[in-house]
């Protein structure tokens, strides 16, 4: 049967294997030790291949915030109150947010949608409504989200990267914002890794010793409720996730499919490409994982995801922070193999 979502198998946009080798020609010829600059020499390779040019440059910077409320706050999981997902979305629309900031630095576009939660768009039409209800149901009772709740939500993300691509965009960064998302990222984690909810469970927003344990005992529970149903990444999605992580999942496998590379941000985001690489395995070309968050658990989820995050700087905030970061470090990569000259073109001598 087809369903509103088979286009999240469709295919992903090949890498240009030329240009990767053109471009790795290119680093042993410029003016340096060969390995000299690192993991800098085979970033900028990567994003030869992503781009299809032997100089790429990642200028572009689009970065799409989804914002959504979870049922499962309800549990108490969160040190912050539900309010703060509405109120957040505030924030991210007047400038005053993190990632409002860092869009700025970055001349990239930001852009924020509203998925579901108590925020009403009053005088800030500049947040993108796609609303699907107060927040998703708590899953500790029932399954997060509906059949139909689950495919808007991959829709919203899929245009976000469309619109990324409609703006020439050369990357894509997703943030999330949602009270209680990392008990919702802690849950998915464990259900698609088999991993128990003592080791994905961590304090989040800043849950002290007796609060995290009591997040491991919900997920306990959440985890043996749907037992009989999470052999199927969509399904796992539709009852842990969240709207804002399946639009992520959306915008990541969109992204991938338009040869958009994907920066992936911190502990949340990085469930939501395991998802997306579940569900569509050609994803992972494109995706590059920018930070290490300091939630505790994010560090089996990229051992799963076999990633190398290119920082570490104990963030653990989310909106696409840590990402928007690592920004900077990928432009000097690219600007570093592009601009560098050849021993032959600067008359200096090569190695013996
Ligand atoms: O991205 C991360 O690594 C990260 C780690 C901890 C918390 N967060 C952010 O904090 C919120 C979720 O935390 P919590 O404690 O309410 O589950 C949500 O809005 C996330 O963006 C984000
Ligand atoms: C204030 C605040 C800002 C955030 N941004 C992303 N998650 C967040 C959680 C809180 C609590």
């Amino acid at each position: 049967m087809e369903t509103r979502t088979d286009w999240l198998r469709q295919a992903i946009k090949p890498l240009d294997e030329a240009a990767r080798a053109a471009a790795q020609a290119r680093q042993q010829q410029l003016t340096k030790p060969p390995g000299a600059l690192g993991r800098l020499e085979g970033l900028a390779i990567q994003f030869a291949a992503m781009q299809g040019s032997e100089k790429p440059q990642v200028e572009g910077v689009f970065i799409g915030v989804f914002a959504g409320d979870h049922g499962i706050a309800q549990e108490g999981v969160s040190a912050f109150p539900q309010a703060v997902t509405a109120e957040m979305v505030k924030n991210f629309a007047r400038g005053g947010a993190a990632i409002s900031v860092l869009a700025k630095q970055l001349s990239a576009k930001l852009e924020v949608v509203n998925l579901g939660t108590a925020f009403e768009t009053g005088d800030l039409p500049s947040v993108l409504q796609c609303n699907l209800g107060k927040g998703t149901a708590n899953f500790a009772q029932q399954p997060a989200m509906t059949e139909s709740q689950l495919e808007a939500a991959l829709q919203a993300g899929r245009d976000s990267a469309d619109r990324a691509q409609q703006a020439g965009a050369q990357l894509y960064i997703g943030g999330e914002m949602g009270i209680a998302n990392t008990t919702s990222a802690a849950a998915l984690a464990c259900a698609l890794l088999g991993l128990s909810p003592q080791q994905l469970a961590g304090p989040g927003t800043g849950l002290d010793h007796a609060g995290v344990q009591h997040k491991a005992q919900v997920i306990a529970r959440v985890l043996a409720l749907h037992a009989s149903h999470l052999n199927e990444p969509r399904e796992v999605l539709r009852r842990l996730g969240g709207f804002e992580i399946a639009a992520l999942t959306g915008a990541f496998i969109g992204s991938a499919q338009q040869g958009i590379p994907v920066l992936v941000d911190g502990y949340i985001a990085s469930a939501a490409a395991l998802i997306a690489v579940r569900i569509n395995p050609g994803v992972a070309d494109w995706l590059l994982f920018a930070h290490h968050s300091a939630e505790p658990g994010h560090t089996l989820l990229l051992e799963a995801l076999h990633a190398e995050p290119l920082l570490n700087l104990g963030m653990r905030l989310g909106e696409g922070s840590g990402a928007a970061v690592a920004v900077p470090l990928i432009r000097l990569a690219c600007a570093l193999h592009s601009g560098m000259a050849t021993f032959a073109e600067a008359g200096v001598s090569e190695k013996i």
